[in-house]
């Protein structure tokens, strides 16, 4: 199932996206670099061929580990999948390395915390011979790995180069539908990262169901307040990357985000949680996106509680107190 897209794949980041990721490509009959930074752990993943992250699947044939970022960069389009805050490192390395009008799939879901960038200006800034486009939406890497049916939107200025994109790592259980919306699609991914801390912290805390799905719908309008100040389309934050990712990772105790908040709301302190839970992006973006909505008067009371909560200034209950003061208003 090869199709009309491009033939190799170097996917940048050995992590549980990362490798998904390289299943999915490998499922669209890709040649695949997956690479890796540590050598001695891709050394041993060439010789197991088993992902134990992702539940222990295997590794297609297809696929080829490295630590050799230069190998796994000779190839025609890269898929970037480290953590936000590590993307412009990782950009910066693969400068000169990378050939001009590469295609850049951008998976990770974050804000950079010290610049206020979305994923896909980093990469313009340090490779602005590259183009960038941005995959995001509901799938858990386990799930993605597995070939269970999942639906993720992938964005790109270039709309037709968005549609071979998607055509190169999509297949009948990987779909992806496509759109010209690069910052609606970045802006999903990071909000709902911030906004099911929430969601897992009213959880944590004991609040039943009804409690949840309050929070959701309004973290929802939020989400779309933030989004549509920031350039976004209405029905791109309505969809997969947007709304259909918000419900997955609210609502799921699979997510790291969510189960951080969980800890939170548990009484767990902030260092264990973030021990225990691995990378929660929204750990890290919650502050930024709070300060990016203060500065162009987006009333976003959920996610600057969650930052206030991670930045140690709010204790859960004084967070909950803090939104239930809020009178209610017009929906
Ligand atoms: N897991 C999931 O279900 C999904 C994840 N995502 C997004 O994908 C991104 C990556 O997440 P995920 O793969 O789950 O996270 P993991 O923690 O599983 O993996 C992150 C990977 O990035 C590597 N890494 C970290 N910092 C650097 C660096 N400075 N240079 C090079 N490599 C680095 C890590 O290497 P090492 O192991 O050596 O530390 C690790 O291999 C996140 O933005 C996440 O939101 C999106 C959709 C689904
Ligand atoms: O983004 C995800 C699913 O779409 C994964 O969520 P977590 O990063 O919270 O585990």
């Amino acid at each position: 199932m090869s199709g009309s897209g491009f033939k190799s794949i170097g996917v940048i980041g050995a992590g549980a996206f990362g490798a998904a990721l390289a299943c999915a490509a490998a499922r669209a009959g890709r040649h695949v670099g997956l690479w890796g930074r540590d050598a001695t752990a891709m050394a041993e993943l060439a010789q197991t061929r088993r992902l134990p992250r992702l539940d222990g699947v295997g590794l297609p044939e297809a696929i080829h580990p490295t630590a050799d970022l230069a190998e796994a960069a000779r190839a025609d389009a890269l898929i970037l999948a480290v953590p936000t805050q590590a993307l412009r490192d990782v950009c910066g390395r693969l400068a000169g390395t990378v050939a001009a009008n590469t295609p850049l799939i951008l998976a990770a879901k974050g804000i950079e915390r010290s610049s206020g960038e979305f994923v896909s200006q980093i990469a313009a800034e340090i490779l602005p011979g590259c183009v960038p486009a941005v995959l995001s939406g509901p799938g858990f890497a386990a799930d993605i790995a597995k070939a269970y049916p999942t639906a993720l939107t992938l964005a790109c200025a270039d709309g037709s180069l968005g549609e071979r994109l998607a055509r190169t790592i999509g297949s009948p259980t990987f779909r992806l539908y496509h759109t010209d919306d690069m910052r609606g699609v970045e802006i999903g991914g990071a909000a709902k990262n911030v906004l099911a801390i929430a969601a897992g912290i009213a959880a944590g805390r004991g609040f039943g169901e009804s409690t949840v799905a309050a929070l959701l719908a309004r973290s929802f309008a939020e989400l779309t307040r933030f989004g549509l100040a920031f350039g976004a389309r209405p029905e791109t934050l309505a969809g997969l990357s947007g709304l259909g990712d918000l419900i997955l990772t609210g609502t799921s105790s699979r997510s790291r985000n969510r189960r951080f908040g969980e800890e939170l709301g548990k009484g767990i302190g902030l260092e264990t949680a973030i021990a225990d839970v691995g990378l929660a992006e929204g750990v890290w973006t919650a502050p930024i996106l709070a300060r990016m909505a203060a500065d162009r008067h987006v009333d976003m009371p959920i996610a600057t509680a969650v930052a206030a909560l991670v930045a140690g200034k709010a204790s859960v209950d004084q967070a909950i107190k803090q939104l239930l003061s809020r009178p209610p208003r017009a929906e």
